[in-house]
């Protein structure tokens, strides 16, 4: 065998020396829990959450609570920390109160939420685990009552991102799956035959698509107070990113690299998570290099692959109807040159919503599916852009010809989220194939509109 001196080997590599930047990554982990001396600015939401919890530590049933806002804005956050807390009291003095959280984005079905349930619920008290499969759902919601029955006062269930737990629904006289979730973690409050309770805590981004997707029954039953948490500006999510400075090493972090990670994420949505996220990378990145200090340069590489997992996380989990729409208006933004870059009213890669409109109802009569109104596909889109998926601007045609929406793709360029949304999908990915018949009613639709 050749010599192989000079370079180390793998293992001399892996067992050597390691630098990092952090000290406590913890902190700026996605799941991690602060401390409430580390929730800048949030007094208020907190105090209606404690208020609305507080009875539970005396004899009474806690209401449900609707956490509303966009993006990582913290609801989640000030929920789990009053939860905590009331679990702590609680203990101390014998009420046996449990905190729980599902997130529904990370939930293909109505079933894969109540195992969760039943499962953490088994996990907290250490109790025997029942089987994900072979045990239908509602055997799961009779587990989950009958555990909270035995063991515990009061179960509080956060239910994150509710409004993106719509199962395989496909046409809109199906109910989504967070109903039906909501009308059966309520049946107790209805038939009122336990001592114990269950306090309800939901979170959306997108208040009205949760509360029209409820059948009449569920909106009968699931009464929440509502909270509302807006978006942050830029001195607040730099307040936010200096109480967890101490995540990394003292002096590592450059002048400025806090305020620009604000300053990006001001500019998107006010989003807390993405500012800790992209904070974070930034010195992953500083580590992979084996650099020593984390500066503005690494925010800035970072910044794309935040970006775009970022958006690649919504598209994959919003409801199907949503991804026709949005495959549809890619599908114009990609295969609509050179009309785009031709017609003066026009602007390459913007989409008007009209244009994109007629190839969602194209690509929905192409699979058989329901072909919903323009008023639905303007909605859906108006709620991709507050994710930020899209960019949704309002423009004149001139000559007092009246206005309309277009639609931008401002973190991942259409044919990633193409892929994204055909990958699991062998019928639209068969649909797409076309492209032929996908120009030329691109092409057709945009001239008529410029004309
Ligand atoms: N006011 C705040 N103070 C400190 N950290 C915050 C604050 N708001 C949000 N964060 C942090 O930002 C991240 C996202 O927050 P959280 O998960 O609570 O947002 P959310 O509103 O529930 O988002 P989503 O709707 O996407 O679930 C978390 O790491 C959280 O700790």
């Amino acid at each position: 065998m050749p010599d192989k001196s000079g370079p180390l080997s793998i293992s001399e590599q892996l067992a050597g020396d390691y630098h990092s930047v952090f000290q406590n990554k913890d902190l700026i982990e996605p799941e991690t829990i602060v401390d409430e001396d580390r929730i800048v600015g949030r007094d208020e939401q907190l105090n209606l959450i404690i208020n609305t919890l507080k009875p539970a530590l005396h004899d009474e049933h806690p209401e449900d609570m609707l956490l509303r806002g966009p993006s990582g804005t913290g609801k989640t956050l000030c929920a789990g920390t009053v939860a905590n807390k009331t679990m702590e009291i609680g203990a101390e003095r014998g009420i046996e109160i449990e905190y729980i959280e599902v997130n529904g984005k990370h939930k293909k079905s109505e079933h894969e939420a109540v195992h969760q349930i039943a499962h953490s619920l088994e996990m907290s008290l250490d109790l025997e685990q029942t089987a994900k499969r072979g045990i239908s759902t509602s055997s799961k919601y009779d587990r989950i009552f009958e555990i909270i029955d035995e063991h515990l006062d009061l179960a509080i269930v956060v239910l994150d991102e509710l409004d993106l737990l719509v199962g395989e629904t496909r046409s809109k006289d199906e109910v989504p799956a967070f109903s039906d979730i909501l009308y059966n973690l309520t049946r107790s409050k209805r038939i009122g035959n336990m001592d114990s309770s269950i306090s309800l805590i939901v979170t959306t981004n997108s208040p009205r698509s949760l509360m029209d997707g409820l059948n009449s029954r569920t909106a009968s039953t699931f009464n929440p107070s509502e909270i509302s948490f807006d978006d942050y500006d830029a001195y607040e999510l730099t307040e936010i990113l200096e109480y967890r400075r101490d995540a990394f090493r003292k002096g590592v972090l450059g002048d400025g690299v806090i305020e620009l990670v604000a300053a990006a994420s001001a500019q998107g949505e006010g989003d807390a998570r993405f500012a800790i996220d992209l904070l974070r990378e930034a010195g992953n990145i500083v580590n992979r290099l084996e650099d020593d200090m984390v500066l503005e340069r690494h925010v800035e590489q970072a910044r794309d692959e935040v970006e775009k997992n970022y958006v690649a996380d919504i598209v994959e989990k919003v409801s199907h109807q949503k991804q026709v729409s949005l495959l549809a208006t890619a599908l114009v933004a990609i295969h609509g040159n050179p009309v785009l870059e031709r017609e003066p009213i026009l602007r390459s890669n913007c989409v008007p919503s009209s244009v994109g409109y007629t190839l969602y109802r194209w690509v929905q009569e192409q699979s058989n599916s329901e072909v919903r109104s323009k008023h639905s596909y303007l909605r859906w889109m108006r709620e991709l852009s507050t994710y930020e998926v899209i960019k949704n601007k309002r423009r004149g045609r001139g000559n007092e010809q009246g206005m309309f929406s277009e639609y931008a793709f401002p973190h991942l360029n259409p044919e990633s989220i193409v892929q994204i949304i055909v990958e699991d999908d062998p019928l639209l990915s068969e649909i797409i194939g076309d492209k032929e018949t996908i120009r030329t009613i691109a092409r057709s639709n945009l001239t008529e509109f410029a004309s």
